[in-house]
């Protein structure tokens, strides 16, 4: 019943704020457009994106973060909508202590005070999914310890399945019956949302993958990463440690501290790149408020990075599609960028390279017209996206975040410094990359790889020998069949020394080639 109210008060705002001009364009009653404008009437007036972003932050905290996670849709949204949306706050009040209070007793199976040396029970920020709590513990060791307590909104679950059920109905609707509704792939919006939501919903999900970047990120001394307290993070609570900084967004109190304000803006370039060539496993959600600066002695100026909800992993074959395509992008290689679409089975074999590298060519050409440092590899992947979809590719969601989380980056970046080249800090990670896919340290690598399965054939391979020639001799009775076996271990000998002659060569050649790569420009 009180689905069937929550579906009736999302219609009535879809109507109230016209909503159904985006909606129901290809709808052909006339009547339900009358009923649409008589019920919003005073309210069309206002542009189309802010009415959707009012509309949003009516319907709730649930409807909130679709409307964010959408904003970074770029690629399926019109600009004036996505640039409102990404204006959407979750501002939702806190909820009350004794409840943070609750779910921790719940979730940690004691009381407060056996838990914690002190709890803060002001928190000390508050969103649509979470809220964090300051507090002392003890840990193992006895120590105490400054800790953040980040608690799940209560009855969060709940909530979003609800909306989630309404939502795939809407798309279902969407979809069946409209054509303007179909473009705009409605149901896999929504479910890529559902899986969204789900993973934020899990702290210890959140918990391993900041034990995971700390790991990556360390020895950089370029940014910290809160140490988890496994011993208190359950789904719903997480512990962690308390890091002390200064607001990204602050930037004239960390000038005035003394940081080095464009060694910042690069550092950060370069912890991006790190995540994504090296580690292929990178923070996706790297909004101002996630993000602080050390000004402590002994780290000063280092990032520090919080909120590990949405992290992007990367496979292999999504890494070596941005570095060839960036640096194909950057020598202007329209061709090359077609080509690899089609080697690489992304574009249908039937499609043809001129047709693809002119769309390419149409999109990017116009974007070149300007210095290189002003060239942003946010807005260019995106283009890349829009055109290969019109080839009908389907972009897998990890890139689309990438992209998302580079535009994030890039924007911070100049933030920081104007003069930020992004494509100089970039290039670096570009080439170690690709000549680290072909060079001979592949090749070693490789090699190594396989190293444990020859080190354990290699001492059974006399006996091996010894058997198998015994085993010949005495089932022939004659000599003739070991001399064969000599003649046949010979042979094998030849091509093996043919092998490893080729496998000398092909690596001077490789040697070569890198330094080939190195010496040309992009
Ligand atoms: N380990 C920590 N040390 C100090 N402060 C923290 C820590 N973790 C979180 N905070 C504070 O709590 C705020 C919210 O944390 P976090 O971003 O993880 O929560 P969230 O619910 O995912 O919020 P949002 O959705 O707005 O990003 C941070 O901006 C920061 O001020």
């Amino acid at each position: 019943m009180s689905r069937l109210f929550r579906g009736a008060f999302i219609i009535w705002i879809v109507l109230r704020y016209g909503l159904d001009e985006l909606v129901l364009s290809s709808f052909q009653k006339p009547w339900l457009h009358w009923i649409a404008k008589v019920v919003s009437v005073g309210r069309r007036d206002a542009p189309r994106g802010q009415r959707l972003r009012e509309a949003l932050e009516r319907l709730g905290p649930v409807f909130v973060k679709f409307g964010q996670v959408l904003s970074t849709r770029r690629d399926l949204m019109p600009v004036d909508i996505a640039d409102e949306l990404a204006r959407l706050q979750d501002q939702v009040p806190p909820f009350p202590a004794a409840q943070a209070v609750a779910i921790i007793e719940r979730a940690l199976r004691k009381p407060l005070a056996e838990i914690f040396v002190s709890f803060d029970q002001v928190p000390i920020a508050s969103a649509s999914i979470a809220q964090v709590h300051f507090a002392v513990i003890k840990d193992r060791s006895g120590r105490e310890r400054d800790v953040a307590v980040k608690v799940l909104r209560p009855g969060m679950l709940s909530a979003i399945d609800s909306d989630l059920g309404l939502m795939r109905l809407m798309a279902a609707w969407l979809e069946g019956l409209s054509s303007d509704g179909k473009r705009l792939k409605p149901r896999e919006v929504v479910a890529e949302f559902d899986k969204y939501l789900h993973d934020e919903l899990d702290l210890i999900r959140e918990a391993s993958s900041a034990g995971q970047l700390r790991r990556n990120m360390e020895g950089l001394n370029m940014v910290m990463i809160p140490e988890m307290l496994w011993d208190f993070c359950t789904t719903e609570v997480l512990v962690m440690e308390r890091m002390i900084g200064v607001p990204i967004s602050q930037v004239e109190r960390l000038r005035a501290a003394g940081v080095d304000i464009k060694k910042l803006a690069r550092d950060g370039v370069t912890l991006f790149f790190t995540q994504v060539f090296r580690d292929g496993f990178f923070h996706a959600d790297m909004h101002p408020g996630n993000i602080q600066v050390s000004l402590a002695p002994e780290t000063f100026g280092r990032y520090i990075s919080l909120d590990f909800g949405i992290v992007g992993t990367l496979t292999e074959v999504d890494k070596e599609y941005l570095a060839q395509n960036f640096v194909a992008f950057f020598r202007r290689d329209y061709k090359r960028v077609a080509e690899l679409h089609i080697e690489s089975g992304w574009v249908p074999a039937s499609t043809r390279v001129d047709e693809l590298e002119a769309s390419v060519r149409s999109v990017c050409e116009p974007y070149f017209d300007r210095p290189l440092k002003e060239i942003s590899l946010g807005v260019l992947l995106m283009r890349l996206f829009q055109v290969s979809r019109r080839f009908q590719v389907e972009i897998q969601p990890q890139l689309v975040l990438l992209q998302k989380t580079l535009l994030n980056i890039e924007g911070l970046g100049r933030e920081l410094d104007p003069d930020l080249d992004l494509w100089a800090t970039a290039k670096p990670f570009l080439e170690k990359w690709m000549l680290g896919q072909v060079g001979p340290q592949k090749f070693w690598e490789q090699l190594k790889s396989q190293a444990p399965h020859y080190a354990k054939l290699l001492p059974e391979l006399p006996m091996l020998v010894n058997n198998y020639l015994k085993r010949g001799a005495q089932a022939s009775g004659s000599d003739k069949l070991v001399a064969e076996l000599l003649q046949e271990q010979k042979r094998t000998n030849r091509m093996l020394q043919w092998l490893i002659a080729m496998v000398i060569g092909f690596s001077v050649g490789l040697v070569v080639m890198q330094f080939v790569v190195r010496v040309r420009p992009f």
